[in-house]
């Protein structure tokens, strides 16, 4: 127990009751506003379990989302906790204090339940030694019975697993306030009382727990100390679980024997004994349901089994998150074991890349020294870009909205900052892209017969490289903005129509001032006229022209600049306008991401 007793008092718990007056929630539908949670008030404490329940639409979720800060826009009430919430300061305390499980449970699939609870240690955990940090794991692992799934990956875990292993992934900075939603949701039956008498046990530890539940069965209820019942947005019950029947025969629905009383209370909440919303919401504040004499009693028996929370559970909690810098390089090793694990975005696509650099080098063969064949190597140049495009911009627009669900929810959870999060993306991103390129230039670009010059080589891999990393920010852009069909057709209609600037297939002495004008949002013409003048200026030599051909009309690179309109020496405003291009969709990314996590 040597270690336990250097992390013990990393585990004391606050208690922290929430008391909230006036709640309620409304959305704009056009000119009518409806109103989804209706000025309702109650009081969660610590130390009970809380199940917040109510027909499909009564507003459960709504009031979650309310009570954990997730949803702001539309709200009105107060929320006051133990330490008071008045201030800003308050309010972001308060959300410190909190995690919020979501029903979904977005774990990165390619880690295993050790690795993942290593990675989320080492982001809150700051002051804390490994073996204390291993204990630790190891303890709230045998809590929640996932010790055998120790080398187990996320996305081969049951059902019941991914839901334990949500709750232990919070419980590792020891949250005084833990909201679910629909944590049952899925279960079988015995996985389902399993997770909620877990969450009682929990909860005796002096932890404020509040879930959402939809049908439980009566063992299940029977195990929520306190009950908040919804229906129509208002509160129609609150109070303790076997308090319900009597509350039920006080305002005349008398629940049969044998009947679950959840099951009836639904019932009456449904409206199948008649309209009486109303009548039991004023009913619900009249009298004070709570049972707390019999939660002292509990408490007193209850002996918890578990010795890395100490009982002197009103303390502090003493741990100390490590600073965002530590948390940006945890972060970068966490996306590269990602990306390496993830076989189809880096070995699939790296010898893709080859192949398909092999098989155009082969298909536009010598279209670089042959000077009758210089149409083809503009032609080469221009699919090269559009290949690269593709492949950066497609994988991106679908894989980040899975990565956003992951950040939203760690983000919420605090575990980072979004800036560090993004900060270690985007560095992990750019050496991925220089080597994807990289790997299609280093075939393409000698089998099509390109300048067997390093000086001219590195010019089109770096041009190559730049429009990958413009591509897939490109990607994470319209990732943040649309869902992936959307995304896709985007990219799709983008793609075709910076193709069309790009300067061959209108060549740029050709085009109206207006398509002119679009040429300087196509990041692919820049990249065309980059590679062009990477290959034909900087004193290239005349081109070969062979013996069986009578006339090579672009033999010559000066003549071939020019006939196309790129013979200004402008390699390096390319690829400073492809750089700027990259930063500035990065930005506009961050912010567009920032937007979306902070828009309710
Ligand atoms: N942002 C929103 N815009 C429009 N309607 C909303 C919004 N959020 C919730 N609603 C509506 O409010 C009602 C309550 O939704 P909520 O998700 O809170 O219910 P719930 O009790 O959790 O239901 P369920 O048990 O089916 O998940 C529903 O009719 C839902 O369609």
């Amino acid at each position: 127990m040597g270690d336990g007793k250097i992390i013990a008092p990393l585990l004391q718990t606050k208690q922290i009751d929430i008391e909230f007056d006036g709640l309620s929630f409304a959305v704009k539908k056009g000119k009518e506003t409806k109103q989804i949670v209706k000025g309702v008030s109650g009081k969660f404490k610590s130390g009970e379990l809380t199940a917040i329940m109510g027909p499909s639409g009564a507003g459960k979720t709504s009031l979650l989302n309310i009570l954990t800060g997730f949803q702001k826009s539309g709200t009105e009430g107060t929320i006051k906790c133990t330490g008071g919430l008045k201030t800003k300061k308050g309010a972001l305390q308060y959300k410190k204090e909190c995690c919020y499980i979501l029903q979904d449970d977005q774990l990165a699939p390619l880690f295993t339940v050790g690795e993942i609870m290593n990675i989320a240690a080492n982001l809150k955990l700051g002051n804390i030694t490994e073996k204390g940090k291993q204990f630790l794991i190891d303890e709230i692992l045998k809590t929640l019975g996932l010790s055998m799934c120790y080398q187990t990956r996320c996305n081969r875990l049951s059902g019941g697993q991914k839901k334990r292993l949500s709750i232990a992934l919070e419980l590792i900075d020891n949250p005084p306030i833990m909201f679910l939603d629909e944590p049952t949701t899925g279960l079988d039956s015995l996985s389902s009382s399993q997770c909620v008498q877990m969450l009682k046990k929990l909860a005796r530890e002096g932890r404020t727990i509040i879930c959402t539940i939809h049908q439980p069965s009566a063992s299940i209820y029977e195990l929520f100390d306190h009950v908040y019942v919804m229906a129509q947005g208002q509160c129609i019950y609150q109070g303790a679980s076997d308090n319900t029947v009597p509350y039920l025969s006080s305002v005349g629905f008398n629940c049969p024997q044998y009947h679950n009383p959840a099951d009836y209370l639904l019932e009456v909440a449904n409206g199948e004994y008649g309209i009486v919303t109303d009548m039991l919401a004023q009913a619900a504040v009249e009298k004070n349901w709570r049972k707390v004499a019999k939660l002292e009693e509990e408490e007193r028996n209850n002996s918890i089994d578990l010795d890395i929370y100490p009982a002197d559970s009103h303390s502090t909690k003493q741990y100390t998150p490590p600073s965002e810098f530590k948390k940006f390089f945890i972060l970068l090793r966490r996306t590269f074991l990602q990306i390496y694990r993830d076989w189809t975005i880096s070995h699939l696509k790296l010898v893709l890349h080859l192949l398909v650099g092999i098989f155009l080098g082969i298909f536009f063969q010598n279209a670089g020294q042959d000077g009758s064949k210089t149409i083809n190597n503009l032609g080469f140049l221009l699919v090269s870009t559009v290949y690269l495009c593709y492949t950066s911009l497609m994988p991106a627009v679908l894989k980040f909205p899975s990565e956003l669900a992951i950040l939203k929810k760690e983000r919420f959870n605090n575990w980072y900052s979004l800036k560090t999060y993004y900060a270690a993306f985007l560095v992990s991103d750019i050496p991925m892209q220089i080597i994807f390129s990289l790997g299609y230039t280093l075939t393409s670009y000698f089998l099509s017969g390109q300048p067997y010059e390093i000086s001219r080589f590195l010019r089109v891999q770096g041009i190559l490289a730049l429009v990958n990393l413009a591509s897939s920010s490109l990607g994470i852009l319209l990732g943040t903005l649309v869902n992936p069909i959307n995304g896709t057709f985007l990219g799709a209609i983008l793609s075709c129509l910076m193709l069309s600037v790009a300067g061959f297939l209108v060549i740029f002495t050709h085009m109206s001032s207006v398509m002119y004008l679009l040429t300087y949002i196509s990041y692919q013409s820049f990249a065309m006229e980059g590679m062009v003048q990477a290959l034909y200026s900087f004193d290239r030599a005349p081109l070969t022209c062979p013996d069986d051909v009578e006339y090579c009309h672009y033999r010559f690179p000066k003549q071939i600049l020019t006939e196309f309109g790129m013979e200004k020496d402008n390699y390096w405003v390319d690829v400073a306008y492809l750089l700027g291009n990259f930063v500035v969709l990065r930005l506009i990314a961050f912010c567009t991401l920032k937007k979306k996590l902070s828009a309710k």
